[in-house]
């Protein structure tokens, strides 16, 4: 059971919203949906409304969906790094893939924004399905899960010696001797894996929260034992309080398992909310913006989802159950879509009825509603033990977010379980974790 006021709220910032249609009812210019002074904006509304974090998801591939709204253009540390210049406490966190980047390099970058931003930063570590990504890093076809898997192992434990290489003391600084670092004063990453072979040292000393945070996304076993060895949070699918329950307890006794205190590790699961006066209000919000979505947009996620190629599903016709590769499918999507595709395997339904069956059009928990309804659902899954926090979609923005700002959170604050205001600087500070210690050099399983 959680009880005090410790809840995460991050902004998962999609750019136009959640909702793909959203833009087309906008009275923003289409062009500002994909500029940094869109992400400024949600930004700094974030840090008014006491927000932990803000989240940046990132997949590094064209895809069908996009010719119909706007994508993910920006590199999330890049954007991230200027957002770091325009706040001052708001979390940033940027996701990269273990399997197209090299440690070395992700480790710079992402202890570069922790040190510009003062110790706000954290890595979001994925390992990215689909053949269509691998085609654009020289490889013909995706590795397999377990082989993504076995070299995201190998990645995040390279970026955490490299983080911790730095000993606290180490910049001397003398002026007299001439000495700057003190010899022996940052250690030699030293991994030798499978996959990556990590040598020396890192360039980027420790910022003010130690290191980085790292968040998880993923749910099969190996993500699980991945998130129980190193992940301060784990991002999440969960329609139901009594899903986000059993989650939360899993991923905390699994912590525990390897040595870790349990409260080191946060549950947030993603959670959809668009915020009306009236439910009907709200529900008028969203019928708008879903009946702005094409359907080729809605088909392309859930193809996506399935892990299936392009244009492999069509919006009248059944799914093509045969060529879903049940050892590919993302296990937090699957267990999102609860038994839907087992309904839609008996009773022959189309990709429109199985979408239309889906609440709110959402794989996430979700409410559409007031904001007294977004309150009570949040503060029932915090005060149950089902989520540390949550993940924020909003359905378009920036207005979406506002109403969150200006109705959601006063009434979080008043019943106890959200931050009044930010009490630390950084952001391990602001998620409730215990200051970092560095230097743990002891050697680590590869
Ligand atoms: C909530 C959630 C968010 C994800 N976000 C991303 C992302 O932004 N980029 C990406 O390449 N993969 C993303 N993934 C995919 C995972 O890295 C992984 O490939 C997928 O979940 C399959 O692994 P699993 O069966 O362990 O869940 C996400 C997965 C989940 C569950």
């Amino acid at each position: 059971m959680s009880n005090d006021a410790g809840l995460i709220l991050n902004l998962n910032l999609l750019p136009g919203g959640t909702g793909k249609g959203s833009w087309r009812v906008s009275e923003r210019d289409p062009d500002w949906f994909i500029s940094h002074h869109h992400y400024l904006e949600l930004a700094e509304l974030a840090e008014r409304g006491k927000f932990q974090a803000l989240f940046l998801a990132d997949t590094p591939v064209w895809t069908e969906p996009y010719w119909h709204h706007p994508w993910r253009a920006l590199a999330p540390f890049i954007a991230l790094t200027t957002i770091a210049a325009h706040t001052s406490h708001l979390g940033l966190i940027g996701t990269a893939s273990t399997s197209y980047n090299d440690p070395y390099n992700l480790a710079r970058h992402v202890s570069s924004l922790d040190l510009v931003s003062d110790g706000r930063a954290a890595w979001n570590f994925v390992v990215t399905a689909g053949d269509q990504t691998a085609r654009n890093f020289s490889q013909p076809a995706a590795y397999s899960k377990p082989e993504r898997y076995a070299r995201a192992a190998e990645f995040v434990e390279a970026v955490v010696r490299l983080w911790e290489a730095w000993e606290p003391d180490a910049i001397l600084g003398d002026k007299a001797t001439g000495q700057y670092v003190r010899p022996g004063g940052v250690q030699p990453a030293a991994f030798a894996g499978e996959w990556l072979q990590v040598a020396g040292e890192p360039l980027v000393p420790p910022s003010p929260q130690g290191r980085p945070l790292l968040v998880q996304a993923g749910a099969s076993e190996a993500g699980i034992a991945l998130a129980a060895r190193y992940a301060d949070a784990v991002y999440t699918h969960q329609t139901e309080i009594e899903g986000g329950i059993a989650y939360r307890k899993l991923l905390r006794q699994r912590a525990a398992d390897t040595g870790r205190d349990p409260d080191t590790i946060k549950l947030l699961p993603g959670f959809y909310v668009v915020v009306g006066d009236t439910e009907e209000a709200a529900r008028a919000k969203h019928r708008a913006q879903d009946e702005a979505t094409p359907d080729a947009v809605k088909v392309g996620f859930f193809t996506r989802q399935l892990g299936l190629p392009p244009g492999a599903l069509k919006i009248d016709e059944p799914i093509p159950f045969d060529l879903i590769n049940a050892n590919e499918l993302s296990r937090s999507a699957a267990s999102s879509l609860d038994g839907l595709l087992d309904k839609a395997a008996s009773d022959r339904l189309t990709v429109r009825e199985v979408l239309a069956l889906r609440k709110n059009g959402s794989q996430h928990v979700s409410v559409i509603g007031t904001a007294e309804q977004i309150a009570d659902t949040i503060t029932a899954w915090y005060r149950a033990g089902a989520a540390d926090g949550f993940n924020l979609h909003i359905g378009s923005s920036p207005d979406g977010l506002r109403d969150i700002v200006d109705h959601v959170v006063p009434l979080l604050q008043t019943r106890g379980v959200f931050h009044v205001d930010y009490e630390h600087s950084t952001l391990r500070g602001n998620y409730g974790l215990p200051e970092h210690r560095l230097s743990r050099r002891s050697p680590a399983p590869v």
